[in-house]
């Protein structure tokens, strides 16, 4: 299997305050990992270092061998862009806009417009919401709002999603539907995705769960057809969550 993403010795502090204390690991194409651990643990700041949307104060993080502490700001954006998406608990759909032209303006950074319009409408199918294309984010449910930002995320192909509690703001069963879409996105459209979450139902979606607690990698469990959520309850207690 490939490596696309390495973090190596990640170390981040807020003020005197150290969040991440030496964290290492490594994301295989085409994996889906949930980051789990208690409240405060550094989940969504390892999360954000590892995405480049914030910065460790040692340690590196290569994608694809690409190193981003090396580029510019502006060569971070563009990198960001053609190469990561984002799917946040808020949704974060631009609201004076249609849900397709939130993903065509992700679109035009890297594909001409009629590429962009094809890719957009074939992804808001396969999210089952071709039919609220037209729809601004505020006539749209919170499940629907989220099965758009995953679409939106897959514009342009990125090499991997990054997933902070995309079930956070939804009930259970719209949670369901977004965890299974992301699970097809995993699955059928080979993307890998790396997910922080609370929820233990959204975790067993994924075929890894990483704990951390303190700042630190605490362990790590796989999951494969012969786990249920009574093992992540029983992997998750001895770890202390
Ligand atoms: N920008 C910031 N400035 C100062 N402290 C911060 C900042 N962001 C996060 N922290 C602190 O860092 C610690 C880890 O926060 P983080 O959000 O990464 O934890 P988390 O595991 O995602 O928690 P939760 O599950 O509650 O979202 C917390 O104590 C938080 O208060």
């Amino acid at each position: 299997m490939t490596i696309i993403l390495k973090a190596q010795n990640i170390n981040k502090k807020y003020g005197r305050t150290p969040i991440l204390n030496g964290i290492s690991l490594n994301v295989e194409e085409g994996q889906f990992i949930a980051i789990m651990g208690n409240s405060g643990a550094g989940k969504s700041t390892l999360l954000n270092c590892i995405s480049g949307m914030d910065q460790p104060d040692s340690g590196k993080i290569l994608l694809l061998d690409n190193e981003l502490s090396r580029m510019s700001n502006r060569d971070l954006a563009s990198f960001r862009a053609k190469n990561m998406g984002f799917i946040f608990q808020d949704f974060r759909l631009l609201e004076d806009m249609s849900l397709l032209d939130n993903l065509l303006v992700r679109g035009y950074l890297k594909q001409s417009k009629s590429d962009a319009l094809k890719q957009a409408n074939d992804l808001l199918d396969k999210v089952q919401l071709l039919n609220v294309k037209n729809h601004y984010p505020s006539q749209l449910s919170g499940g629907q709002k989220q099965r758009g930002a995953i679409a939106r995320a897959l514009m342009n192909n990125p090499e991997i999603v990054f997933a902070d509690e995309p079930t956070g703001a939804l009930n259970s069963a719209a949670g369901k539907q977004v965890m299974e879409t992301l699970k097809f996105v995993n699955v059928e459209l080979k993307t890998t995705v790396l997910m922080v979450t609370h929820d233990v139902r959204s975790a067993s979606y994924c075929d890894q769960i990483i704990y951390l607690s303190d700042g630190k990698i605490l362990g790590n469990l796989t999951l494969d057809y012969s786990k249920n959520i009574s093992d992540i309850n029983a992997f998750l207690s001895q770890k202390g969550w």
